[in-house]
């Protein structure tokens, strides 16, 4: 088997509060860059690891990780919805090869899925049924959180049952580094906020449209440096990704939930799924980063970054 490596921050902002045009235009140059490294790899299967808003992942009940064998996109943010062209029977070996690795992690026959899954998918392939796929959801917004070493150990696992499989796999992470956009939290939520993160998965089109309108208008606030929102922290994005690109886990295993709170905001623990996807590409091996693109964009409220990696015999 073969594998490659795809991570990309993700912002449901994209196409609804963008950046001036030169800055679009760089973000634009790539990510036709890493499709045109994904094109050229042309997976047979794509293992995508990424988290959930309050869409399809609920305190209802919330693992920390949970791998699809179906899955369909809630359409948030006007993205396209529609089952995912997923590979079930894969996703059920993995699911077996992770739990038999001592990772607990959840099974779902019918997982539903938004921007975080939908927009990496869009933008490498163009569409949701283009390659067979093999969701894998990481909480990294509803408190409690487990450790990131734990995203790792996933990551690990999953790689590991990946060089069994004779495919081209290509695994995706996405979210963003640094960001703390106003996705809610349990602790701090008014009742009927508490009851939306709990049952709330299926919101009316205007309940949608409101909450869609507040996030662009929250970005308008923080692109001004209003709104008393935690800056991106480009230091620390640096810090993260060099990380990452040397294979040095060592470097974050350790650190508590906090350091990425604080280093990062709320939001930045969305690097769990580049973490779960660089362990699963270092299960094949030492691996030598392709492309690596990095700006701080406060329009997307995002540390927004995109890698290539490949092993380093592939590359
Ligand atoms: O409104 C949401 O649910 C999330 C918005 C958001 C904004 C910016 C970056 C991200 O990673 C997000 O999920
Ligand atoms: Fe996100």
């Amino acid at each position: 088997m073969s594998v490659a490596l795809c991570t990309t921050s993700h912002s449901p902002l994209i196409g609804l509060h963008d950046p001036p045009d030169d800055v679009k235009a760089e973000v634009d140059r790539a990510l036709t860059e890493a499709r045109g490294f994904v094109e050229d790899f042309a997976p047979d299967l794509v293992v995508i690891f990424a988290p959930d808003h309050y869409n399809g992942f609920l305190y209802e009940v919330m693992p920390s990780f949970c791998i699809g064998a179906a899955a369909t996109s809630v359409g948030d943010y006007g993205l396209p919805t529609g089952d995912l062209s997923v590979d079930a029977e894969t996703a059920r070996l993995l699911a077996k090869r992770v739990l038999d690795s001592g990772v607990d992690v959840a099974v779902s026959e019918a997982m539903r899925v938004d921007h975080g899954f939908v927009q990496p998918l869009s933008f490498l392939f163009g569409s949701l049924t283009s390659v067979p796929v093999v969701p894998v959801f990481v909480n990294c917004v509803a408190e409690p959180l487990g450790p990131a070493v734990r995203s790792r150990l996933l990551g690990s696992a999953i790689g590991t049952a990946l060089r069994d499989l004779g495919r081209r796999v290509l695994v995706v992470g996405s979210g963003g580094l640094s960001h703390d956009p106003p996705v809610p939290r349990l602790a701090e939520a008014p009742p009927e906020v508490a009851e939306r993160l709990t049952h709330g998965r299926s919101p009316t089109p205007e309940q949608r449209r409101v909450r869609e309108s507040r996030t662009v208008a929250a970005a308008g606030e923080f692109a001004r440096g209003a709104g008393g929102f935690r800056p991106l922290n480009p230091a620390w994005d640096a810090e993260v990704l060099a990380a990452l690109a040397a294979g040095d886990f060592a470097a974050i295993d350790g650190r508590p939930n906090a350091w990425f709170t604080e280093q990062g905001g709320h939001s930045a623990h969305e690097v769990r799924t580049w973490i779960a996807a660089y362990a699963a590409l270092a299960a094949s091996g030492p691996y030598t980063v392709r492309s690596s693109y990095y700006r701080a964009i406060p329009e997307w409220f995002a540390g927004f970054a995109t890698t290539t990696a490949l092993p380093v015999e592939a590359a």
